[in-house]
């Protein structure tokens, strides 16, 4: 009789998840998991709750109720940062330091995926002779660039996307695609809020459609 492995634990689950502010729903119960090399949509209209969704996952803000496992365990501040890598909608980065020693600082504190230079990153990027710019001097979709690259960087498997295609053009929105593409094809997982599917990585993907909760339209 063959041997089979068993299932492999899903890198990201959440169970129940649910949260409010001030005893007003945004979102849930939620339950929904992510594999390794799958991306997980996460589409909603304005104000459904996709940023709050990943902030929670991200444990910048604490859920009412719910569980959220990462690779198997229960998610606590050390299994996050291990495992975590978040592009927000603010690009994180130090106004007054070089494009590269932006990186180069960022390396220091969350490592780096083997074999990448944040040279070569920026290379990816389409920041190649861009190093010595202050960030500040950037512009907006410079910056979602450097920021791109930081992602690159990172070591973390999942990548928490909160609207990356913003501020980009068309071939900054593929250069999305592909980073994404490339890290699933490695093991990793990504969950990509968006507001529509027009810029959804071809990869293989599930869907998280968010609404707000029926009590709080109801308020
Ligand atoms: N800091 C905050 N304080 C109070 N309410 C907030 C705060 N941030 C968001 N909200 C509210 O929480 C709800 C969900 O917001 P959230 O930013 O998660 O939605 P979203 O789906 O990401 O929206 P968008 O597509 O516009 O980015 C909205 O009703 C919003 O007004």
């Amino acid at each position: 009789m063959p041997l089979t492995d068993p299932p492999a634990q899903p890198l990201l689950e959440a169970r129940g998840l649910r949260f409010a502010r001030n005893d007003d729903p945004v979102f849930g119960p939620l339950d929904f998991s992510v594999d390794a090399g799958e991306a997980l949509l996460v589409q909603g209209d304005n104000g459904a709750g996709k940023t709050t969704l990943l902030r929670v996952l991200a444990g910048l803000l604490r859920a009412d109720a719910g569980e959220i496992d990462i690779d198997g365990g229960a998610a606590g501040p050390a299994r996050r940062a291990r495992a975590i890598a978040y592009l927000g909608h603010l690009p994180g980065l130090k106004a007054d330091l070089s494009v590269l020693e932006n990186l180069e600082f960022l390396c220091g504190l969350q490592g780096r995926r083997r074999g990448q230079l944040p040279e070569h990153a920026l290379g990816i990027v389409g920041l190649a002779g861009y190093e010595d710019a202050l960030a500040r001097q950037l512009s907006a979709g410079q910056k979602k660039r450097l920021s791109l690259a930081r992602l690159w960087l990172s070591p973390a498997p999942l990548w928490l996307l909160d609207e990356p295609y913003a501020n980009l053009d068309l071939e900054g929105i593929e250069l999305v695609n592909r980073m994404v593409q490339a890290h699933l094809r490695a093991g990793g997982a990504a969950l990509v809020t968006t507001h529509g599917a027009y810029a959804a990585p071809p990869v293989r993907t599930r869907l998280l459609a968010m609404t707000r909760p029926v009590a709080e339209r109801a308020a």
